[in-house]
């Protein structure tokens, strides 16, 4: 048991199985997560090529720093994939990253509740899956992102209730922009949904004063210890601390101003 008596519960982590996952759906989880571990002949488990990425409703509930959008926001802020209650009815994804290939895996089941075109996944919520996904691998790959750009092609509707595979590639880095490419196809690949390039751009100073302070790093969000690592390596050098702590009280007061006036 914690010593401290404000420590947060234990989130549910939302990437793993519930009842509401097809039989692909859980054979393509357990796939990918058979991956993640690999037996050596001795026997001894060791990490594979890929990983889970874990998934949360709230992004700042979790984070012990940045506490001046914490107190305004976390009450009400939810992540915009985990915010329905009911399993099964709206997204259901879980992503699996792999290092040394710079590739990036979601298995997705469209709930009934992201219906379009009759009896098909709403053009919207593809694009928010591939946005999630780009943006998650961005960040595993780089650090803290925003979208600067996402420009998708529908080639097949996505029925409603199937299970999709997503896949992210990057494609290179320039500077502080990322690029990547995105598929959506069918689970046994042979047919092309939806592609998609994104441009995912570092923007560390805003990002990491909402993201956990001690280094603990996978409870504030998916793939995001990298970001912590990068939020470390910051606050070891002192004008980075100095921008850290100005930046944390500008968005505390522009935060202030807009909430106070209405
Ligand atoms: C994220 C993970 C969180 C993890 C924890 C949470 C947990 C679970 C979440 C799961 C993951 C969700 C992922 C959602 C991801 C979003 O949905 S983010 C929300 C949607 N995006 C936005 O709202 C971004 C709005 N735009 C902006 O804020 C600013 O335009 C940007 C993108 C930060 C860039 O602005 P800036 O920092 O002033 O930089 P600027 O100099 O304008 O541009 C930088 C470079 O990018 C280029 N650029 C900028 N815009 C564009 C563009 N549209 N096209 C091409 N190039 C561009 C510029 O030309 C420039 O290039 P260089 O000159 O360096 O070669």
């Amino acid at each position: 048991m914690s010593p401290w008596p404000f420590t947060p519960s234990q989130p549910r982590d939302y990437s793993l199985p519930n009842a509401s996952w097809s039989s692909e759906m859980q054979r393509l989880y357990e796939h990918y997560n058979n991956l993640c571990e690999m037996e050596t002949e001795g026997g001894e488990k060791i990490k594979g090529a890929w990983r889970r990425l874990p998934s949360y409703n709230r992004s700042l509930k979790y984070a012990t720093g940045g506490q001046c959008l914490s107190k305004l926001l976390q009450g009400k802020a939810r992540i915009f994939t985990r915010n329905i209650e009911e399993q099964g009815a709206g997204f259901e994804y879980v992503v699996f990253v792999n290092k040394q290939e710079k590739t990036c895996v979601c298995v997705f089941q469209a709930g009934h509740l992201l219906e379009g075109p009759p009896g098909h996944v709403h053009g919207g919520a593809i694009a928010t899956i591939i946005d999630s996904v780009t943006g998650t691998h961005a960040t595993y790959l780089s650090g803290p992102v925003m979208t600067a750009n996402l420009t998708v092609n529908y080639r097949s509707p996505i029925p409603l209730g199937s299970v999709v595979l997503v896949h992210s590639s990057l494609d290179k880095t320039e500077g502080r922009k990322t690029f990547l490419s995105c598929q959506v196809t069918s689970t046994d690949g042979s047919k092309m949904h939806t592609e998609a390039t994104g441009i995912a751009c570092l923007c560390p100073l805003v990002w990491a004063t909402s993201w956990d302070s001690d280094g603990q790093s996978s409870r504030c969000g998916d793939g995001s210890s990298y970001c912590s690592e990068r939020t470390a390596e910051a606050k070891q050098s002192p004008w980075a601390v100095g921008v850290l702590f100005e930046c944390i009280l500008f968005l505390n007061d522009q935060f202030s101003k807009t909430f106070t006036s209405h």
